[in-house]
């Protein structure tokens, strides 16, 4: 493929009712490639007034498509699933092309973000309810299960469809229609997968994108009556804005928010298999996931044969450029803030003492690419234990005993990930139990599967992703008690 122009799959246009349609105003969002910097195509930039038209034709849709069975939805799920499947390569494309993630991790998305459709196809067929013992003996009491209601979705641009699907599948198998904003970064893999969704069999109105201005499409989602639920992937600053709207018609809210990864390696681990799990976590999508590791906890007593054979696989592994050419396996970061953030910790952790290792600066290829690096003798006085670097620096925080890597890893307001490497049963049990996370990956690296509850605890958001948990998100719980007379 060319240019996103050529790909069948571009749909430069928001998709509201069933229609391809531009901004009101006839405004565009200019959208780059990371790699490039060249801009690759525009999307209209909807607002307030559109919004309320998706919304409005959402609720229009919603008894239908809620009085189809299960089945039936789930069939039209199965259906888009296997379009994802089919046009896989032309997906990745788009994706590297706005994202930059390199093609094959972008095609690795494609079959994650597909997982959900399936997942919750399957699901559907299980939202069960259940009867309940009466106090008095002519009364009988079910317990059933409803749709909320229409929803409104915001989504972040470091997975464009994974992030959509995971939404998406859950809401459109419980039966409620939805509406969302993805981000404006990465706009393309949102209206690809709706016109996949189009084929698929899903009925306009159910699923509407309305890219554009954030802030205001937002008010419009939480001012609406008529929309139930809001459900985001993004910063905790965001969500935390997104709460309070909610609050004003009393909104369910799931936030998947920011994240403060620790690892920990114990003397007793497999070092071989850490340093395998601690690439897979840091470096993926550039280190821009909200479940990368952002701090190395590793035992004082491996911490120099740790940093040893991770430097070694940063060396021969990793290797940066753009993401539609062969053998590369780290990309730009989304742009010059995110190049920023990187350097701004690792100049701040080296200005307060931590030893560094390997890289340390951007990538000579400039733009937004930048040279994966690594430091040692990291402390939780510098910005890269306090803050989400989201990008590839690997961080090494030595500790002494188990209570302190306990310590180091609870210490931050964030709670969605956390890992630790271990071969002892009863160590693996106790610190699995004294880490505030929602997610912990035990001897790996990798922990994204759309049959777990994804999510975080304390400013890390709330709510859960995936797995029957992730359904039980879009539904009500109604409580019938019945008088026999
Ligand atoms: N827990 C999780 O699963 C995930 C968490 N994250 C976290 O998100 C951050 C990086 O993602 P990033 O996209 O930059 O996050 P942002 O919160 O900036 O953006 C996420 C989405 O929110 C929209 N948005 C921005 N400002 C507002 C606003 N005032 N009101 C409503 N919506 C708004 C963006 O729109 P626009 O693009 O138009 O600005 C985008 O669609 C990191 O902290 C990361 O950890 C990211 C992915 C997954
Ligand atoms: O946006 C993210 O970082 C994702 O939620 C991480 S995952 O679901 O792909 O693990």
């Amino acid at each position: 493929m060319e240019s996103l122009q050529d790909c069948p799959l571009f749909r430069p246009f928001a998709y509201i009712d069933g229609s391809w349609v531009a901004a009101d105003s006839g405004e565009q969002i200019e959208v780059d490639n990371p790699a490039t910097g060249e801009i690759i195509g525009s999307m209209p930039r909807l607002g307030r007034v559109e919004t309320e038209r998706a919304i409005a034709a959402a609720e229009a849709a919603f008894p239908a498509w809620r009085a189809l069975t299960a089945q039936e939805r789930a069939d039209i799920l199965m259906k888009w699933h296997d379009l994802m499947h089919e046009h896989q390569d032309e997906l990745a494309m788009i994706m590297t092309l706005e994202q930059g993630k390199p093609l094959k991790e972008a095609a690795g998305e494609i079959v994650y973000a597909a997982s959900f459709l399936r997942w919750f196809a399957e699901e559907a067929r299980r939202v069960y309810g259940e009867t309940v013992p009466a106090a008095k003996g002519n009364q009988r009491i079910v317990v059933t299960k409803q749709p909320v209601g229409v929803v409104g979705a915001i989504t972040p641009w470091n997975f464009p469809a994974a992030m959509i699907t995971r939404k998406v599948g859950a809401a459109l198998a419980a039966g409620c229609p939805i509406v969302v904003k993805p981000a404006s970064q990465t706009p393309f893999s949102a209206t690809a997968m709706a016109l996949l969704a189009e084929r698929a069999g899903v009925p306009r109105g159910v699923f509407n994108v309305v890219p554009g201005r954030a802030s205001e499409i937002a008010s419009a989602l939480t001012e609406s009556p008529m929309v139930r639920k809001i459900t985001f992937t993004g910063s905790t600053e965001v969500g935390r804005s997104l709460m309070e709207q909610a609050s004003r018609h009393i909104q369910k809210i799931s936030l998947e928010l920011g994240g403060n990864a620790p690892f920990i390696v114990f003397e007793d681990a497999d070092l071989d298999a850490a340093v395998e799990g601690a690439m897979a976590s840091k470096f993926r999508n550039a280190g821009q996931t909200c479940v990368c590791v952002n701090r190395f906890l590793v035992q004082s007593s491996v911490v120099n044969a740790f940093c040893e054979k991770l430097a070694a696989a940063m060396n021969s592994e990793l290797h940066v450029g753009d993401g539609t050419e062969e053998g590369i396996n780290i990309g730009p970061l989304i742009d010059d803030n995110g190049v920023e953030k990187v350097s701004k910790h690792i100049r701040d952790a080296v200005d307060k003492g931590a030893e560094l290792l390997l890289g340390g600066h951007p990538h000579p290829l400039g733009g937004n690419f930048f040279t994966p690096t690594l430091i040692n003798n990291a402390t939780g006085e510098m910005l890269v234990a306090q803050e989400e670097t989201f990008g590839p620096l690997a961080a090494v925080f030595p500790f002494d005993d188990e209570q302190d890597a306990v310590a180091m890893a609870n210490d931050t307001p964030f709670g969605l990930a956390a890992y630790f490497y271990s071969r002892d049963l009863g160590r693996v049990w106790h610190i699995s139990e004294a880490l505030e996370y929602g997610i912990i990956g035990i001897n790996t690296g990798m922990i994204s599967n759309a049959a777990a509850p994804f999510g975080g605890v304390k400013e890390s958001g709330l709510g859960r992703e995936g797995g029957h948990q992730g359904l039980e998100e879009f539904l009500e719980t109604k409580y019938l008690c019945i008088d026999l007379g």
